[in-house]
Formats: C-alpha cells, sequence, structure tokens
C-alpha cells in the first residue's frame, strides 16, 4: 500500500497546492487521478515519487515511512519532456539502464516495438505521439511496484488511447503491481480503471471504485467527477 499522511506542500512564495492530502493507493490497481487544471495532480505524484519534499506529512509504503531506497519501487513518469533530444530511443534505455537497476532494456524494447516506435531514431525526430510512446516503454521498462503517470496521454491521438492502454496493460503484473495516472481523459480510462480519485481544493475529495461509481451512485466516472465541482460552486455561491 502507498499512502500519503497529511501532505502539505507550496511552492515557494504561492499558496498551498496540497493542503492536506491523504490518500490510500493499493496494490494491484489502476487508479485514475482526476482533477482540474492546476489542482495539483502532477505535484501530488512528484511528492508520492520523492521528487519534491512536502511542508509537512509523509509518505508511507507497505506500513512504514518510505525512505530513499522503499521509493526506488516507484516508478515515475513525468508529463514534461525530460529527456536528452539527441539520445536515440536505444540510447535513452542504455541511460535508463545505468540508473535504475530494476531497469530491463530488453522489456523497453519490446514494449517499444509493441507500440511501433522506432527506437534507432533520435527524440528530436520523433512526433509527440511517438515521445509519448517511448515514454511508456521507458517507465513501463522498470519493474517496479507502483508507476505514477503524469498525463501519459498527451500528445497520443484520441483513437489510439485506449488501445495503447490496453497494449500497455499486458506488460503489467497487475497482481503485484499498481498504476496510479492522472488525465483528463477521463473516457478513454474508465474502461480499463479500477478506482478514480479527485483532487479538489488541495485534498483527495473522493476516491471511489468504478464499480460503485456506477452501480451506487448510477453515474458515469466523468459525470460523477463532474458532479464534485458543481456541488463545489454550488456552495461557494
Ligand atoms: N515549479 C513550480 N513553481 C511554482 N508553482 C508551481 C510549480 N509547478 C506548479 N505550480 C503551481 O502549482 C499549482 C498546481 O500545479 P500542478 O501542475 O501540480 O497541477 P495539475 O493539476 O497537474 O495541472 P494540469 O492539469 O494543468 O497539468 C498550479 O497553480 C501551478 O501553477
Amino acid at each position: 500500500m502507498l499512502e500519503t499522511k497529511d501532505i502539505q506542500f507550496s511552492y515557494q512564495k504561492g499558496r498551498p497546492v496540497l493542503r492536506n492530502v491523504n490518500a490510500q493507493i493499493e496494490i494491484g490497481k489502476i487508479v485514475v487521478l482526476a482533477g482540474e487544471n492546476g489542482s495539483g495532480k502532477s505535484t501530488f505524484l512528484k511528492a508520492l515519487a520523492n521528487l519534491l519534499q512536502p511542508q509537512s506529512g509523509q509518505v508511507w509504503l507497505n506500513g512504514s515511512e518510505a525512505t530513499r531506497t522503499s521509493l526506488s519501487e516507484i516508478a515515475f513518469m513525468p508529463d514534461d519532456q525530460l529527456y536528452h533530444p539527441y539520445l536515440t530511443g536505444e540510447q535513452l534505455f542504455t541511460f535508463l539502464a545505468s540508473q535504475f537497476r530494476d531497469f530491463e532494456r530488453a522489456r523497453a524494447k519490446e514494449i517499444a516495438d509493441y507500440l511501433r516506435v522506432d527506437i534507432t531514431t533520435t527524440v528530436s525526430a520523433m512526433s509527440k505521439g511517438n515521445i509519448s510512446r517511448l515514454k511508456l516503454a521507458a517507465v513501463f521498462g522498470r519493474k517496479a511496484s507502483y508507476y505514477l503517470l503524469d498525463e501519459p496521454f498527451s500528445g497520443l491521438d484520441p483513437l489510439v488511447r485506449e488501445e495503447i492502454i490496453k497494449s500497455i496493460i499486458q506488460f503489467v503484473d497487475l497482481e503485484n503491481a499498481t498504476i496510479l495516472l492522472s488525465t483528463h481523459e477521463l473516457d478513454d480510462v474508465s474502461r480499463v480503471a479500477d478506482e478514480l480519485m479527485i483532487l479538489k481544493d488541495g485534498e483527495i475529495t473522493a476516491h471511489e471504485s468504478l464499480e460503485n461509481i456506477r452501480s451506487e451512485c448510477g453515474m458515469e466516472p466523468k459525470e460523477w467527477f463532474k458532479s464534485f465541482y458543481k456541488r463545489g460552486r454550488t456552495k461557494d455561491e
């Protein structure tokens, strides 16, 4: 289980982005993190991946406070383009193999091949969509317990999103791993996801299984997500 306990985080001179984030993410799930632009999804994922240090609160992994070593079980895919543009996909995989013990080049190559990315090309010569595919091959090249993906489908043609999600899942041992991904494309992921988590006003306002959203709330995930914003607006008025 990956947990956050009362996490608070502000960027320098900014107002708090994460005010009091309590989240519990179980192993063996596909969890979607949703929230309006600027609600703090990237910030939250970075806090989970130990890429930024909350001012207070902690990240817990498997029942104890996370350490640098335990956090190596987490593979993070950022939404921005962090790769050196003049590396080829193959060179990128070699670099990642030198950085992460759990990175398997053969696995990354297989995923890239499956996603039809030519890894002999430099990143600078790739289309946005191919860079997104390469990033997926890079993150799933690791054998991690938690994959945190920040807007993994940006740059991908809506027509191929669902196909890509489905093909990626085949490479993950979902008995022993979890995918937590942020997206605005709730329709694309709602057919494969298990749970939906909403980040609003610096807190996890709701976290529910898609099964319950559909059966107990009688709503489609997108509709359920929107209902939290309507409620907020009514309250503020
Ligand atoms: N490096 C930074 N320095 C200062 N403020 C930042 C920084 N990164 C993000 N912010 C601010 O923190 C808030 C949350 O940003 P964040 O990127 O986490 O939101 P998000 O939900 O991922 O947004 P989006 O859906 O637009 O990608 C925003 O107000 C943003 O302007």
